[in-house]
């Protein structure tokens, strides 16, 4: 009996989920099976001095292991969104993969009802907590140009792999600020594979319910749940700007033509005035030509027609200089809100007022199949997506 089926077999009820979990995991071996005891104990019984973070999933805690390691400790809700087979993907897909711009999974525990994830920890947050906290967060960088160039690149080069090397390659499905996590280097690691799918080599795309984060996720997924690594180019692509604007994608409280990035983006770039978005923070200290190349990489990323993104290994070599940029092939970014003047009546969570676009939420709204459910991509019409709202509220 391998450790996991032995984990798994004391929290799992049913026999038949039991033996669909048990086959799931007697594959796993890179992974390491903590006990609740020894994570209750790393964490001080996780104590809310010791909680990092808290998503969509569960909360996060700092804690030291048995042998002295500091690891961030994953707890995922028993109401989360991440379920079992999100739990099992998160691990297989983690314990099968390295690489230097990845979080690293030390292991798991599945005791009991409690599902957990142990990753190595992270001593600069995220890039939604830092670069774009608005100077919330208690850690306090300053990210150069260098340091914007080197963490763009180090993303882009964690996906290229994930899409390019992975066989079968790996799509994350929520590239995003808050899962761009920076160790004490600040280099970047892309972490949070609960809704990470599997695409084999022969299959154009999957279709799949749709699961992400708003102001991120690329039209055709969003609408017709139609998921290839371009889903994945599209969100880069918003983050790739908002790294170098130093803000978040939607924010409200700026004047209308200037709350969504993308849009404001285009605009400016039509006007050949692109270097006007690039951070003010910077002072001015940074390299006008390369900012405006990068910022144009995301409008490329951003497209509307998937097929006219470029792959993610291309990317690299774009922000790396080894790749001229075409800049006859940018064309304006494919927004939700273009596909339909989609109307929230209220927040199907709290932050998005009444009457809000679509792509005016903030960057921490998730999707998921709750709300826009697109198994069925051709009958995934605006119309069912207005219904589901209306219903979610
Ligand atoms: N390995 C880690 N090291 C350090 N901090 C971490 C680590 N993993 C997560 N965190 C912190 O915990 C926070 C919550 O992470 P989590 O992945 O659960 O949710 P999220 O990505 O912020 O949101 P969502 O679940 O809605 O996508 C992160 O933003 C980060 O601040």
């Amino acid at each position: 009996m391998t450790c996991f089926s032995f984990l798994f077999g004391r929290r799992i009820d049913s026999p038949q989920q039991f033996g669909v979990v048990e086959e799931d995991l007697s594959h796993v071996h890179n992974v390491k099976c903590y006990s609740y005891k020894e994570l209750r104990n790393a964490t001080e019984d996780f104590s809310t001095a010791n909680k990092i973070g808290e998503g969509g999933f569960g909360s996060v805690y700092k804690g030291r292991l048995k042998h002295g390691e500091i690891a961030a400790i994953k707890v995922l809700s028993a109401e989360s969104r991440q379920g079992v087979p999100e739990f099992l993907a998160e691990i297989k897909t983690m314990s099968e993969i390295e690489h230097e711009n990845l979080v690293k999974l030390y292991g798991c525990c599945a005791e009991g009802n409690h599902r957990i994830l142990v990753y190595n920890y992270l001593e600069n947050n995220s890039l939604a907590q830092t670069l774009l906290g608005g100077g919330h967060s208690h850690i306090n960088i300053q990210f150069s140009w260098r340091t914007r160039t080197r963490i763009c690149i180090g993303v882009a080069r964690g996906l290229a792999f994930l899409h390019d090397e992975v066989k079968p390659c790996i799509v994350h499905r929520d590239i995003k600020a808050s899962n761009i996590l920076l160790d004490k280097d600040l280099t970047p690691k892309i972490s949070d594979f609960g809704l990470a799918k599997l695409i084999p080599d022969h299959m154009t795309h999957v279709s799949t319910r749709v699961a992400g984060t708003l102001g991120y996720l690329a039209p055709e997924y969003a609408i017709r749940g139609q998921l290839t690594r371009k889903a994945d180019l599209y969100s880069f692509g918003v983050l790739l700007v908002e790294i170098v604007c130093g803000r978040n994608n939607t924010n409200t409280r700026l004047p209308v033509a200037e709350q969504y990035l993308l849009e404001r983006a285009w605009d400016l770039y039509e006007r050949r005035e692109l270097v006007a978005l690039v951070d003010t923070a910077l002072d001015g200290d940074f390299d006008a030509e390369e900012a405006c190349r990068f910022l144009k990489i995301g409008l490329l990323c951003t497209q509307d027609n998937p097929k006219l993104r470029p792959s993610m290994s291309t990317v690299v070599r774009m922000l790396t200089g080894q790749k001229d940029l075409d800049e006859s092939k940018i064309m304006k970014p494919g927004l939700i809100s273009d596909f339909m003047d989609l109307k929230v009546r209220a927040p199907f969570n709290t932050k998005a007022s009444a009457t809000t676009s679509f792509n005016a939420f903030s960057g921490s709204e998730m999707l998921d199949s709750s709300i826009l459910s697109s198994e069925n991509s051709s009958t995934a019409t605006p119309t069912t997506l207005t219904g589901l709202y209306g219903r979610s509220i």
